[in-house]
């Protein structure tokens, strides 16, 4: 599946351990296709395409090898690794940041996402149905680097601390599922797959 032409670099990140799901679940299989092909398959349409993960441990294609800043240190150390790499291959810009666990994200919910934008924006996050802000499909910008990074050098590991409420654009929940229905399902354990209709390969 080809998106259309993004203005936003895509991120997926894909260092983790899936420990709940007991391999690495990346490559498990969801109708013939390893989950990280269908989140890559959501960001093709990006001019710069980033894939945040242990160096050799997955090629794809299109897709630069970008290396943690912080190995194994979580998420947020992820989102640090993608905003310096898309500063130093596009220069400041906005970045669809990721997990490699959500196989129905697709061009038309970051677009939806890249609409809300606004001019002050930093960060533009989805509402599920709970009303909860969904910081592993997001947009963030190039310039929430420095407070990422303080937050990383302060402790933080939590990937919700990267933005904060002002700068922060909520999308609510009847504009994602009106976009992309299923978008924010997410694989967390082989169970998750399975209600997905996937199963470990
Ligand atoms: N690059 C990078 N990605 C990470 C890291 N830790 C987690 N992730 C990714 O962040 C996303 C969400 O994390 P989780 O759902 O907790 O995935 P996980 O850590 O592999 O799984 P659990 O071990 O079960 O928590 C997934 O895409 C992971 O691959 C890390 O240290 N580096
Ligand atoms: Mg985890």
């Amino acid at each position: 599946m080809t998106g259309p032409p993004f203005d936003f670099a895509g991120a997926v990140t894909a260092g983790g351990r899936s420990s709940r799901f007991g391999s690495d679940k990346a490559l498990a299989a969801l109708e013939g296709r390893p989950l990280l092909h269908h989140v890559a398959a959501s960001l093709e349409g990006c001019p710069l395409r980033l894939l945040v993960a242990p160096p050799g441990r997955y090629a794809l294609p299109g897709w630069r090898p970008v290396p943690d800043t912080r190995p194994g240190e979580g998420p947020l150390g992820a989102l640090e690794a993608a905003l310096q790499a898309a500063g130093a291959g596009m220069g400041p810009g906005w970045v669809a940041f990721a997990g490699v666990d959500m196989p129905r994200l697709t061009p038309a919910y970051w677009a939806a996402l890249a609409a809300a934008r606004t001019p002050d924006a930093q960060a533009v996050l989805a509402l599920d149905d709970a009303g909860r802000p969904q910081p592993l499909a997001a947009l963030y910008h190039t310039s929430l680097l420095p407070h990422v990074t303080a937050r990383l050098d302060a402790g933080e590991r939590r990937l919700r601390a990267a933005s904060d409420g002002e700068t922060t654009v909520l999308v609510p929940f009847a504009v994602v599922r009106a976009a992309a229905p299923d978008a924010l399902r997410n694989v967390n354990t082989p169970a998750d797959l399975a209600a997905l209709g996937g199963g470990r390969q």
